[in-house]
């Protein structure tokens, strides 16, 4: 008896045939594609070359200066800009053109233009996170939904904030009181404070809609470790590779926690709502209208000295409308105007709502945690200058514990010059990426970009350009000065990015990040004793310090409660 077994299907001459044919066309086909391939990328790489920068391998280009830990990407990259001064630096990420832009003339192309507004392809990352929230989308969608959300940050709605501004910074300098002694990293209580004001402001929940905003905050803070991860490593960049790595399964508990609480804020928005409640859930006791100062004082003015709420005041857009050219309309704040939009049959549906209540949630409280941060440290560090903040608030409060007012924070002139400086050398977005659909003329040389190419606006090398701030590595609050701002080109100083796409939470983020870093100047006097120059800067998305943002606190007097 025979022991062979029969195959299931026969592998006869007519079978060879067949697989000899398909290898016969596949390698033709595989060599008429990159023949097409190539061709259509002759201009991209025809111009591409023309471009300053660094020598290339073959395939991966300048892949190996994304490698190492975060902080040596950034510095790698940032690096750059010593060994090419003109403003313009190619690499090439793989077949990928990427062009860093770092003159301000060159940047006011860019940001000031209605066309090159749509965001690079590394912001498709985010999707599983933000959907199509206002930071990523583009076109109708974006601009009709941008629309409906700027009024929401309006200085109207802004000024209704200012209690629970207050009452939650006070809840932070009561808090402290258990790190008296000891040096923390204060980044974790600005992270946790920022998302429960958050969640009291722009949503209008209480913050008790979750049991802490610490868990949200982590939980963003590791989502950005991946997302960052995924840029820098670009063999994780396909998803169907990424899908598959244990990254993948991270990022979906993460998003288990972040999308939670965002859910639960609308549920609880929209329960109010069936019940008829407006205005923000949270309690507060503090009602700054009885103030002595704020009745007695016109607060009309928005501008303090050269700067508009964190850009040159030369520099308008469509947070820049004045209440004169609407008239008295009341507004509402951001979720509230959302739902009732929802409700009125305006071109918003639930989905969306929640892509951009998630987008809010992110913008808004990773990026003021960390200018928080820097600015307590560098106060911190620069004990000098932290004594004439404190003299100009003890100026403006006396020996007063009132909460502070809408007119007292455009008094805070000087504490506003540290808070520009410390967005100027720790830009919490250190760079913006776009995609160019069409050809670009640089105005500082003759470089032309072609379309296809992902243009980085690099903020962080550009705020420290030496022709724009003498001395660029040492904080000097008074760059900020009137007239050394007027000297400079308005695009000199981007952190919040300008024109049509700059960031909707300017002017919420820095009336935010007055009230609650006087209030904790007002009551607290803060150290430092990390040394600057080894800062190590990490941009996970966020600019963060990779040790994290050691401190001391001293009580400066007997806490409010
Ligand atoms: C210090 C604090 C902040 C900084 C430095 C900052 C910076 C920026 C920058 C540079 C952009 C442009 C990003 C890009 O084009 O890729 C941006 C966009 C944005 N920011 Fe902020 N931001 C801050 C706070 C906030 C806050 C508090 C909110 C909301 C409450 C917010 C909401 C947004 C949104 C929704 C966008 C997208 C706008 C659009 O594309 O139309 N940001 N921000």
């Amino acid at each position: 008896m025979s022991n062979t077994v029969a195959p299931d299907f026969p592998l006869g001459p007519n079978t060879w045939t067949a697989n000899s044919v398909f290898y016969l066309l596949l390698a033709p086909a595989i060599l008429l594609w990159i023949i097409y391939w190539k061709l259509s990328r002759r201009h991209l790489v025809e111009l591409g070359e023309k471009l300053p920068g660094p020598p290339t391998l073959p395939i991966i280009g300048n892949v190996m200066s994304l490698l190492g830990s975060p902080h040596k990407t950034f510095a790698n990259v940032m690096g750059m800009g010593k060994l090419y001064p003109g403003g313009v630096v190619r690499l090439w990420i793989g077949p990928k053109l990427t062009v860093f832009l770092y003159d301000p003339k060159d940047i006011e192309l860019i940001l000031s233009s209605h066309i090159y507004i749509d965001k690079s392809t590394e912001y498709s990352f985010f999707k599983p996170w933000l959907g199509n929230g206002l930071l990523i989308s583009t076109g109708h969608k974006w601009r009709s939904h941008r629309r409906i959300i700027a009024p929401t940050f309006h200085l109207n709605v802004l000024k209704s904030f200012i209690d629970l501004f207050n009452e939650n910074s006070r809840h932070v300098c009561n808090r402290l009181k258990d790190e008296v002694g000891k040096t923390f990293d204060c980044h974790d209580y600005m992270s946790e404070a920022t998302v429960e004001i958050l969640l009291e402001t722009a949503m209008g929940v209480s913050k008790k809609t979750q049991e802490s905003g610490y868990e949200y905050a982590m939980a963003v803070m590791k989502m950005c470790d991946i997302l960052h991860l995924r840029i820098r490593k670009i063999w994780l960049r396909p998803n169907s590779i990424f899908n598959l790595t244990s990254h993948a399964s991270r990022q979906e508990k993460l998003l288990g926690i972040i999308h939670g609480l965002t859910k639960r804020v609308i549920t609880s928005k929209k329960e109010a709502f069936k019940n008829g409640m407006r205005g923000s859930l949270a309690e507060t006791n503090i009602r700054t209208e009885s103030s002595p100062n704020a009745k007695a004082r016109s607060d009309n003015t928005t501008t303090v000295e050269g700067l508009s709420f964190g850009q040159s005041s030369g520099l308008k857009d469509d947070l820049d409308v004045e209440e004169n050219d609407i008239g008295e309309k009341k507004r509402s704040a951001f979720l509230e105007l959302l739902l009732e939009s929802a409700e009125n049959g305006a071109s918003i549906t639930e989905d969306e709502i929640r892509e951009q209540v998630n987008t809010i949630m992110f913008e808004g409280h990773d990026t003021t945690a960390a200018a928080s941060s820097f600015f307590l440290t560098l106060m911190g560090l620069h004990q000098n200058i932290q004594d004439k903040v404190i003299q100009e608030l003890d100026e403006i409060f006396g020996d007063s514990d009132r909460p502070a007012t809408f007119q007292d924070t455009l008094e805070m002139k000087y504490l506003e010059r540290c808070l520009m400086e410390t967005l100027r050398m720790y830009p919490p977005v250190p760079i913006i990426a776009r995609e160019l659909k069409e050809d670009l003329k640089l105005s500082s040389g003759n470089h032309i970009i072609p379309a296809g190419a992902t243009i980085v606006v690099a903020t962080y090398k550009l705020h420290r350009m030496e022709n724009l701030y003498p001395n660029p590595e040492v904080f000097d609050p008074d760059n900020f000065l009137p007239e050394r701002q007027a000297k400079r080109h308005y695009y000199a100083f981007v952190p919040f990015s300008a024109g049509p796409r700059s960031c909707v939470g300017r002017k919420y983020a820095m009336l935010k990040l007055k009230i609650l870093l006087s209030t904790i100047l007002r009551n607290y006097r803060v150290y430092s004793n990390i040394d600057e120059k080894a800062f190590k800067l990490q941009a996970d998305i966020i600019l963060k310090r990779e040790e994290g943002f050691p401190v001391r606190v001293v009580p400066r007097k007997k806490l409010s409660a």
